[in-house]
């Protein structure tokens, strides 16, 4: 089967973006492997290329319909104009408004069944909310404009998969939003998750939210009030949920195979282990949506772009898991097809 067609968004023009995707389409093998329509700026990439001395083709698409994904060129759906010498490493509301453009665009796509995933370089969310675009980051566009109610952050690095309660909120508030209802929606959308990359039956743990998963109210009340009663539900659901166990050896446990995926409960109970573990091939899945979102786990590291030392391994490792998912949905789909 070919490859199925994934739209790549190049994220913050001023950031590292435009640099990871010239290298990654560099890669010896990546158009054999892969069908990818960059949605972005043509003359940012031609100068990250140039920077890092990538004799890449900029080949301009209006449609995934016309990308001939040849080797050594880039199949670029053109969705901004920014000045050539718009500056790399700093905050442009230009760039914020660009990265938003990108990310609209390629849903569009993907909504329109035009190609099967997208991927995405990272945005920098100060220059978003700059641009006026007032959102914590992708996962809240990617919500709002597919009119999805129940989503989550999910992380998948080297031998352990995270999925995230809440994220880009403060601490306090993560707090508030440790509840049976959005516990139970998560654990469901983890055991879904793991369904779609096929375990038969998902193990899915619950971190605690306290020191200790709480200790039987020793040390606070949420994980007996609020998250074991949602761990309860699951199972009477036929999920093979557990938990909440304590936080702090719960990721040890998971890596050693006891568990195929960890419930956190906020961002950096999540965050930290992952990208301890694997910050370079780390990707960043969207779960709960239409179709599949990945993305690099990183930001847009301003203090290193446009000096040709950005690392493009998370891309790569986003962009495969992007039509390995796809790819499985796809199959998924002609199986029953056939009946
Ligand atoms: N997927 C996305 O769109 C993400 C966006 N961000 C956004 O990016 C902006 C900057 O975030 P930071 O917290 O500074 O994190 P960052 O990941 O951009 O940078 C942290 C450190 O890691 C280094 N680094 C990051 N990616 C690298 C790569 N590919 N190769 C080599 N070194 C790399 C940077 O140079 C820096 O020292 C923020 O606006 C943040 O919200 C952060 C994470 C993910
Ligand atoms: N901490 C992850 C991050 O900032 C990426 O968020 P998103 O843009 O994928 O929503």
């Amino acid at each position: 089967m070919r490859p199925p067609v994934v739209a790549l968004t190049m994220g913050d023009p001023a950031g590292i973006g435009p640099e990871i995707i010239a290298r990654a389409f560099a890669e010896p093998g990546f158009s054999e492997e892969n069908r990818v329509v960059v949605v972005g700026d043509g003359a940012r990439l031609e100068r990250a290329a140039a920077l890092l001395r990538l004799p890449l083709r900029i080949e301009t698409v209006s449609g995934p319909e016309e990308a001939r994904f040849r080797p050594g060129s880039v199949d670029l759906i053109p969705a901004s104009r920014l000045p050539a010498d718009l500056p790399f490493g700093r905050l442009d509301p230009r760039a914020g408004d660009a990265a938003f453009e990108y990310l609209r665009r390629a849903v569009g796509l993907a909504l329109e069944g035009r190609v099967s995933a997208v991927a995405t370089a990272p945005l920098n969310k100060e220059a978003l909310h700059l641009a006026g675009h007032r959102y914590p980051g992708h996962t809240e566009i990617l919500a709002e404009l597919t009119g999805t109610r129940d989503y989550a952050m999910m992380l998948v690095a080297d031998g352990l998969r995270v999925i995230h309660v809440s994220t880009h909120v403060p601490l306090r508030e993560a707090i508030e939003l440790v509840r049976p209802e959005r516990e139970l929606a998560v654990i469901r959308l983890a055991h879904g998750a793991m369904r779609r990359i096929g375990l038969e039956s998902p193990r899915v743990a619950v971190a605690g939210l306290n020191p200790h998963a709480g200790e039987n109210g020793l040390f606070g009340e949420e994980d007996r009030e609020h998250i074991a009663p949602a761990v309860e539900r699951a199972r009477s659901e036929g999920i093979d949920a557990s938990g909440p166990w304590p936080p702090d050896t719960v990721f040890l446990r998971a890596r050693r195979g006891e568990f195929d995926i960890v419930v956190v409960q906020y961002h950096d109970q999540g965050h930290i282990p992952a990208k301890l573990l694997g910050f370079e091939g780390g990707v960043n899945v969207t779960v709960g949506l239409p179709f599949f979102r990945t993305s690099v786990d990183h930001g847009t590291a301003f203090d290193i772009a446009g000096t040709g030392r950005a690392d493009h391994s998370s891309l790569l490792a986003a962009l495969r898991l992007a039509r390995e998912l796809a790819g499985a949905q796809e199959e998924d789909r002609q199986k029953k097809r056939r009946g």
